[in-house]
């Protein structure tokens, strides 16, 4: 019999080194394949700890990919439990750096509107 597992136990397995998908019911440990996967391994840790199936499906991954998860597959999902939010420090350190991002693009927008309005006095 394979290993069960709930949303709340999957869930905490959300970090590069540690990461766990449930597609279609089953659970898979990624953690190894995140470095090799073709679709690259940001997509994937995305949906660390979580359930990766309407993703997986919409990108109508061939059959080696469906063998490659069949490798990977450590148990299965309780559908009993209940879905818990999974939440990543990283998430915040990249949402933090892409507002800086912006920040900067308004600065150097005023920067230039200032640039501009004393040029043509
Ligand atoms: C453990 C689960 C997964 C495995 C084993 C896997 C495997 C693969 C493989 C072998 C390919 C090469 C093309 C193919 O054979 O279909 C691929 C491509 C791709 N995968 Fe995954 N994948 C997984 C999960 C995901 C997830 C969850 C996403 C989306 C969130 C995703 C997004 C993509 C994308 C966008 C490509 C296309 C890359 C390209 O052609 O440029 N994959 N994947």
């Amino acid at each position: 019999m394979s290993q069960v597992y709930s949303y709340q136990q999957i869930a905490e397995h959300n970090k590069p080194d540690d990461a766990w998908i449930i597609i279609e019911g089953k659970v898979y440990d990624v953690s190894k394949f995140l470095d090799e996967h073709p679709g690259g391994d940001e997509i994937i840790f995305e949906l660390a700890g979580q359930d990766a199936t309407e993703h997986f499906l919409d990108i109508g991954h061939s059959d080696d990919a469906l063998q490659i998860l069949r490798k990977l597959r450590i148990g299965e999902l309780d559908k009993e439990s209940k879905p818990v939010e999974v939440v990543k420090p990283v998430n915040v350190t990249r949402d933090s750096n892409e507002n800086g991002g912006i920040l900067v693009a308004i600065l150097g927008f005023i920067c230039l509107c200032i640039a501009y309005y004393y040029l043509n006095e």
